[in-house]
């Protein structure tokens, strides 16, 4: 499967008039012994199956931290607390140009429903899951980095 990661410097061009960029907003929900949420895509969506974090794309007119708490509450029936962006990456998908706004969520009121009938696990590093979208593969290396954690993140 395809999707490329983008440089920051290649930004302005793979941005170009002629390749729309969509934001997204996506959410490290993280438990305090070091535990991160990973959901399988639904069925009907591009790349169905694979693994990712949970989020979407921002609607007209809202912030990177309105739209995570929008997606969150309609995905996993959650109210999240303050969210701020992480980390930024570009990633060149055949359907779409992304760039993805990762937030680390600590903070959230209410059980876990998987309302689109994805599938859910809790995670490590290493990941166990499989297929991980390329467009997730990078948070698992920041992560890495940040626990001293060497070896393949992922299978
Ligand atoms: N949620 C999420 N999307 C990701 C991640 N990594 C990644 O490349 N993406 C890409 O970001 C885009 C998010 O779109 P989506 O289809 O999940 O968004 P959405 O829920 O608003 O979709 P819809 O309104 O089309 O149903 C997809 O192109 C997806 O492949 C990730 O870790 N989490």
């Amino acid at each position: 499967m395809n999707g490329l990661l983008v440089a920051d410097g290649e930004r302005q061009r793979e941005g170009g008039a002629d390749r729309p960029v969509v934001d997204v907003a996506v959410g490290v929900l993280m438990q305090a012994d070091g535990q991160f949420l990973l959901t399988s895509r639904p069925e009907g969506k591009v790349y169905a199956g694979y693994w990712e974090f949970p989020g979407g794309k921002l609607e007209a007119g809202e912030t990177v931290e309105e739209a995570l708490r929008r997606e969150l509450q309609e995905e996993l029936g959650i109210v999240i607390g303050q969210a701020q962006i992480w980390k930024t990456q570009m990633v060149d998908y055949p359907h779409a140009l992304v760039r993805l706004h990762f937030c680390k969520v600590w903070d959230w009121q209410g059980d876990l429903q998987m309302r689109e009938a994805q599938t859910h696990a809790w995670q490590q590093l290493p990941v166990d899951v499989v297929p991980v979208l390329p467009g997730t593969i990078p948070v698992l290396t920041w992560l890495a980095a940040e626990r001293q954690f060497s070896g393949a993140t992922h299978r």
